[in-house]
C-alpha cells in the first residue's frame, strides 16, 4: 500500500475504535477482513501508527488544535514519526486513496517553523496560546483521560504529568531467562540474534529495545531458545513482582490468580523445582496455556488446580507458606503496551475491579498458614485498586500485618545492587513497592506483602 492508503486506513480504524469502543486489535482485525489487499507489513505499519496515536492522543490533539482521527493520524506521522511535511501533504492529497488535501489549519499545525514565519499561521497568537495552555494541563501533558485526573493526582501529585508521560512511551520487549532449563550466559548467547541485552536491575532479565513502530516486531516466540523453554516473554515489572514471593525454595506456594501462568513460571524458577507450587484461577479457560507452557519451561513441581475439573483448594486451607495474589485490575500499568485500554476504561469498570479485588483478598488469605505471607500484586498504579483495598482488608483482618515488600523482593536473591538502589525509590509510605516506567522502564506494578501472625505471636 502507498502512504496515502495507509493514512486513510489508520483514520478509518481509529474512527471505528472511537465509535464502537472495541479493543484496537478488534478494529484492526475487522478492517483487515474487509481490506484483504493489505499485507503483513501494511498491517504492522497501520497498527504501529494507531497505537502511537492512542499513546499520545491528548497531546497530539492539543498540538493539532483538533482531536479528530484524521488530525491525530496526521499529527502522529509528523510529530512522532517525524515524516517530512511535503510527503504527508502529497500523500493526503493523492487520489484516489488519500484522505484528502490538507486544510489550512492542518498546514499550519504540521508545517515546520520556517514555513510558519511566512505563512498566515504565524499570525494566530490566540490559537498558539490556547494550545500552550492545553499542553500544560496534566491530562494533556500526561496523555490520560480527564476523568482520571483526580485519581492520578492522588497517587502521583504534581509529578503526574512526568510519570504519566512515561506511560505514554513505547515499551521494550522484556524477557525472563529460564534458569530451570539452562544458564543465563547460554540463553543470552542464544538471544544475540535478536539483539537482546541484559537488564541491570534483575539478573534473570533480558531486553530488546522498543522496536520501530512502523515495522513488524521481532518474533521472539519463533526463535529456537524460546521453543526450547530457555526464555519467556515477560515484562520486567512482572518479573520483579514475582520476586516478592522471596526465598521460596522448598516452600508450599499457591498462585491464586494464575491466569496464563506468567508469574507461576517465574515462581517455579525461583523454587528450582523444589517444594510444591499450586496454580489456580477462577476462570478455567485462562489456565489452559499453562499446561504446555509449564512443560516447555521444564517445571516439575506444579499442580494446576482448575475449577473446571472440580479440583478445589480445600485441602490447602491455612497451609501455604506464600499465597501469591496477582489480582484482576484495570491494567493501567500496561498502558504503554495497550494504550487503547486507557481510553476504554470507565469509572464503572474501576468499581467492578475494586469489588473483585476485595473478593480475591478475602479468598486468597484463607490459604496462608500462620507465619506465612500473602503477596498482593496488581498491574495498576491507582490507589483505589491497591492501598484502599489493602486498608479495608487489614481493617477486617487483624491477624495480618503489612511488611516491607522491598525486603521480600531482595530476599529472592535475583536483584542486582543497582536494581536495589532503584527499587528503594519506588517504596511507598506503607512499605509497598510501586513500579513506574519513569523509574524502571517497565510496566506499572503495585506490590505489597502481608504477613499472617504466627500462632505464638
Ligand atoms: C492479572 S490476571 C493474572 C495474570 C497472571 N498471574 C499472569 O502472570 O499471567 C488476574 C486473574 O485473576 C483471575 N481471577 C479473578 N477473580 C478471581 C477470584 N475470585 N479467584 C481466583 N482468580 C480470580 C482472573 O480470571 C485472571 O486470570
Amino acid at each position: 500500500m502507498r502512504l496515502s492508503g495507509r493514512l486513510s486506513a489508520a483514520i478509518e480504524i481509529l474512527d471505528d475504535f472511537e465509535k464502537r469502543r472495541v479493543p484496537l486489535k478488534t478494529a484492526i482485525a475487522d478492517w483487515s477482513r474487509n481490506n484483504r489487499y493489505a499485507g503483513a507489513k501494511d498491517r504492522a505499519w497501520i497498527s504501529g501508527l494507531c497505537l502511537d496515536v492512542l499513546r499520545k492522543r491528548n497531546s497530539l490533539a492539543a498540538a493539532m488544535g483538533n482531536g479528530s482521527a484524521r488530525s491525530l493520524v496526521l499529527g502522529a506521522l509528523r510529530i512522532l514519526w517525524v515524516k517530512p511535511f511535503d510527503e504527508i501533504a502529497d500523500a493526503a492529497a493523492e487520489e484516489p486513496h488519500g484522505p484528502g488535501a490538507l486544510t489550512q489549519d492542518e498546514v499550519c499545525a504540521l508545517g515546520d517553523e520556517s514555513d510558519m514565519a511566512s505563512s498566515p499561521c504565524g499570525a494566530d497568537e490566540v490559537q498558539a496560546e490556547e494550545r500552550a495552555i492545553a499542553l500544560g494541563e496534566p491530562h494533556v501533558a500526561g496523555d490520560f483521560p480527564e476523568w482520571l485526573a483526580p485519581h492520578i493526582e492522588r497517587v502521583f501529585g504534581e509529578d503526574a504529568p512526568v510519570i504519566m508521560s512515561a506511560f505514554a512511551e513505547r515499551a521494550d520487549i522484556d524477557m525472563r531467562l529460564n534458569t530451570l532449563k539452562t544458564s543465563q550466559e547460554k540463553t543470552l548467547a542464544a538471544l544475540k540474534t535478536v539483539k537482546a541485552e541484559t537488564v541491570p536491575i534483575l539478573t534473570t532479565a533480558a531486553r530488546i529495545a522498543a522496536p520501530d513502530p512502523s515495522e513488524k516486531a521481532p518474533g521472539v516466540t519463533v526463535i529456537p531458545a524460546f521453543n526450547k523453554g530457555w526464555v519467556e516473554v515477560q515484562d520486567l515489572g512482572s518479573q520483579i513482582a514475582a520476586c516478592a514471593a522471596g526465598a521460596i525454595k522448598g516452600a508450599q506456594v499457591l498462585d491464586y490468580c494464575a491466569g496464563g501462568g506468567g508469574k507461576t513460571l517465574a515462581l517455579a524458577a525461583m523454587m528450582e523445582n523444589t517444594g510444591q507450587l499450586y496454580a489456580y484461577d477462577r476462570d478455567p479457560r485462562r489456565l489452559k496455556p499453562l499446561f504446555h507452557r509449564a512443560k516447555r519451561a521444564g517445571v516439575r513441581n506444579l499442580q494446576i488446580r482448575s475449577p473446571a475439573g472440580g479440583e478445589g483448594l480445600d485441602d490447602l486451607s491455612g497451609k501455604m507458606d506464600v499465597v501469591f495474589a496477582d489480582a484482576p485490575c484495570s491494567g493501567a500499568g500496561t498502558w504503554r503496551r495497550h494504550p487503547d485500554t486507557k481510553w476504554r476504561l470507565t469509572e464503572k469498570q474501576l468499581q467492578t475491579r475494586n469489588s473483585e479485588q476485595a473478593l480475591v483478598l478475602g479468598e486468597a488469605s484463607q490459604f496462608v498458614k500462620p507465619g506465612g505471607r500473602m503477596v498482593w500484586v496488581t498491574c495498576s498504579f491507582l490507589m483505589e485498586e491497591n492501598e484502599d483495598r489493602l486498608a479495608a482488608f487489614l481493617n477486617d483482618h487483624d491477624e495480618f500485618v503489612q511488611v516491607p515488600a522491598l525486603e521480600c523482593i531482595l530476599s529472592s536473591g535475583l536483584i542486582t545492587d543497582d536494581g536495589a538502589d532503584i527499587l528503594k525509590t519506588c517504596v511507598t509510605p506503607d512499605g509497598a513497592v510501586r513500579l513506574t516506567p519513569d523509574k524502571i522502564r517497565a510496566d506499572g506494578f503495585f506490590i505489597a506483602v502481608l504477613e499472617k501472625r504466627s500462632l505464638s505471636g
